[in-house]
């Protein structure tokens, strides 16, 4: 009885062990997520320039690309003053908001929220 009970524990436990293992080799990395893959995926300025409008907003700040369609209704400013940045290469209209000053700190955090990918510069 003791023997038998032995060897089934013994068995379910080299089962877990051999699942867990499995798991590990099969299932998707969580680290290699959206964000990851996102963080990743290069777009040309041409790209970019696909999505110039409010319902569909790219931006490229500093060699990266942001996708601020979902942003754009909380941006506090006249949206005529941002919108005209969809499609573009933007840095210097983010760093100046085109009045010589710069964003906040939070604003930088926020940008980063929306991050797509990369520029490949031609
Ligand atoms: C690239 C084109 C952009 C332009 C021209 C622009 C311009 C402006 C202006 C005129 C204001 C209001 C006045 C002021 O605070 O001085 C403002 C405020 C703000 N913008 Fe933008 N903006 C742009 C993009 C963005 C993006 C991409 C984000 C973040 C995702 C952002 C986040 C904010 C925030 C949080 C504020 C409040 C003030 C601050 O925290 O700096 N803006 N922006």
């Amino acid at each position: 009885m003791m023997r038998t009970l032995f060897i089934l524990s013994t068995a379910v436990f080299w089962l877990a062990v051999g699942a867990f293992w499995a798991a590990n080799v099969w299932l998707p990395d969580k680290a290699a997520g959206p964000d990851a893959v996102a963080a990743d995926k290069m777009w040309t300025l041409v790209e970019v320039a696909r999505h110039n409008q409010a319902a569909d907003c790219w931006m490229a700040i500093d060699g990266a690309v942001y996708d601020l369609t979902a942003y754009l209704p909380q941006h506090p400013s006249n949206p005529a003053i941002i919108l005209p940045w969809c499609g573009k290469e933007a840095t210097e209209a983010y760093h100046t908001k085109t009045k010589g000053r710069p964003h906040s700190s939070h604003a930088d955090q926020l940008l980063s929220t929306f991050h797509i990918g990369r520029l490949i510069r031609p």
